[in-house]
């Protein structure tokens, strides 16, 4: 054996690619031949004519495989290359990544994997002699959602900017060193088990009307639920904005708890309601020997425990000094105690709320521009509940459940009741909606929830509406009148009574038979309009 200074040592325990290694398998070692092999079997050393000198290509035994097999046996791979050894060498390389591998050396056998299996890697050769291109666009229009990287020759980079505008999402120019050839799929995998995971995260918080512990299946939700299941599976900070009561905590509680680690410590700090000095405190803890008089020191929340998540809840209200302190943290992932030298890892994911606009703040300089593009990675809009009406009733109804099951009385909503709630523009949002429904358990007679029930903004926009119909009303009877009187026909005289009567009759109606509730509109007493009814000749019944 010679010419060991330009020889690869392989090495990798038996049932690796180590053991079975044949370097014309792979294109980039194609012409590299095998030299000697270790008595045990586990390193092989290999040589090719001008070869890079002394590299070693470590293969790590399956179990210390940095992708663990089960985490890509779901995932189904097509390599298609027209050269058989290239082919054969990339098969054995994915299925030793754990990869459902399946084999095409033409485009008609690559067509038909594409037809049988649901795939969702490809890799695959674009210099196929009936145009890689082509059969590219075709795999992508029946597959969509697949990961497709191409391999293409050094001569042929501009193929693969065109291929990467059609919709690949990697590639590989060859000849490619195997570790290139891991790393590509290995991203292409994890990219996709990413995918696979966060719809099964969707698919087992997907309730009847809602995500979890979010109720709604308005369009925008349902936006918000897909994102929500993409999020829980990373650890970025996460920046939730909306307006107040629109479920900012309530987000960012479901992005914890639908993530891996669900289980861990969920802390949420009111950045606006804390005195400087005790959120600087509570976030970055204090040392015994901070100051004077202290005889202990406090754990900062921001290294409380591994996995867990902090809610910064109106982060637009932390003073700037601390702003900086945070960015600091966050950049260098490292916590520093008042009053203590040493740093202390940053253990937590950052999730942030505000209900004021950052980005108008930031332009004020009232909030660090770099803060806010290290909290908003990704950006949440919380949607008023003005804007999802279709969310309202399913909202209360969630709400009034909760009441029954606290107070074992079979609520309901009147007609009434639910047809002003959905009506209403909800400036305090689910929590507004929240608080009406509570109250009106708290203040009803019985367990049908009327109007009169509601808080008495509702009632009064209510009352408005109820107006605006009459007016209405009255509205159309003059202009039939002086229709009537453009016809020649002489004017209709309506006597005072029979106004009164029918406004009267018109507002219970609207109302629904709501006597009391008409009476407050008609601004009368009850006992006129009881009186009124009786003269009409209409029973109180
Ligand atoms: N989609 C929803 N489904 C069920 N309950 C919700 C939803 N959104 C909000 N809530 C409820 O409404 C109340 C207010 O929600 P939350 O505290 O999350 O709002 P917020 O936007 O963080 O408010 P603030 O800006 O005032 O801090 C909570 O009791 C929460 O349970």
């Amino acid at each position: 054996m010679s010419d060991t200074k330009k020889s690869v040592r392989i090495v990798g325990k038996a049932g690796t690619l180590a053991e079975d290694f044949r370097p014309e398998l792979v294109t980039p070692l194609r012409d590299w031949q095998l030299l000697e092999s270790n008595p045990n079997g586990d390193s092989h050393h290999v040589s090719r004519n001008g070869g890079v000198h002394g590299l070693e290509l470590l293969r790590p035994h399956a179990a210390e495989n940095p992708i663990r097999k089960h985490d890509m046996a779901k995932v189904q791979l097509l390599v298609l290359d027209d050269d058989p050894p290239v082919l054969k060498a990339c098969c054995e390389i994915a299925s030793g990544m754990g990869f459902a591998v399946h084999a095409a050396n033409s485009a008609e056998e690559a067509r038909e994997a594409v037809r049988v299996h649901a795939l969702d890697v490809v890799l695959m050769d674009l210099k196929m002699p009936a145009g890689g291109l082509s059969l590219l666009e075709e795999i992508r229009m029946r597959r969509p959602r697949s990961s497709i990287v191409v391999m293409t020759a050094f001569a042929t980079v501009s193929s693969a900017v065109e291929a990467i505008r059609l919709g690949a999402s990697d590639y590989l120019t060859k000849p490619f060193a195997m570790d290139e050839l891991t790393g590509v799929l290995e991203r292409a995998g994890q990219r996709r088990s990413f995918e696979l995971e966060s719809r099964r995260v969707q698919q087992h918080l997907r309730g009847q009307n809602g995500h979890g512990r979010l109720i709604g299946s308005s369009p925008a939700m349902e936006k918000l639920y897909r994102i929500v299941a993409k999020v829980a599976l990373s650890t970025h900070p996460v920046l939730i904005l909306g307006e107040s009561g629109t479920g900012k905590e309530t987000v960012a509680r479901t992005i914890h708890t639908s993530g891996p680690n669900g289980s861990r410590r969920f802390a949420v700090v009111e950045c606006g309601q804390l005195a400087p000095a005790v959120l600087e405190s509570e976030l970055f803890g204090y040392s015994r020997s901070a100051y004077t008089g202290f005889d202990r020191s406090k754990d900062a929340l921001l290294t409380s425990e591994e996995g867990g998540t902090l809610f910064l809840d109106q982060v637009s209200e932390m003073p700037l000094d601390l702003q900086a302190k945070l960015l600091r943290a966050l950049q260098d992932k490292e916590v520093r105690a008042a009053g203590s030298r040493q740093g202390v890892p940053l253990t937590v994911r950052i999730l942030a709320g505000s209900s004021r606009n950052l980005s108008s703040l930031v332009d004020q300089g009232l909030f660090r521009k770099d803060l806010y593009y290290r909290l908003n990675v990704v950006g949440l809009h919380m949607p008023p509940l003005r804007e999802r009406p279709e969310d309202i009733p399913l909202l209360a109804e969630h709400f009034l459940e909760r009441m029954r099951r606290e107070s074992a009385v079979a609520y309901q909503f009147s007609a009434d009741a639910m047809r002003v709630m959905s009506g209403y523009g909800w400036p305090g949002n689910v929590r507004e909606l929240e608080g009406a429904v509570e109250r009106a358990c708290a203040l009803s007679s019985g367990p049908v929830l009327h109007m009169g029930d509601l808080p008495t903004q509702m009632q009064s926009m209510a009352a408005i509406d109820v107006l605006a119909a009459n007016v209405l009303r009255v509205d159309e009877r003059r202009n039939a009148e002086s229709k009537s009187r453009a016809e020649g026909g002489a004017p209709a005289i309506v006597s005072i009574a029979e106004l009164e009567r029918e406004a009267i009759l018109n507002t219970i109606r609207q109302l629904h038979g709501d006597k009391l509730m008409a009476a407050k509109l008609l601004g009368i007493g009850k006992t006129t309009l009881y009186r009124k009814l009786k003269e009409y000749g209409i029973s109180d019944s």
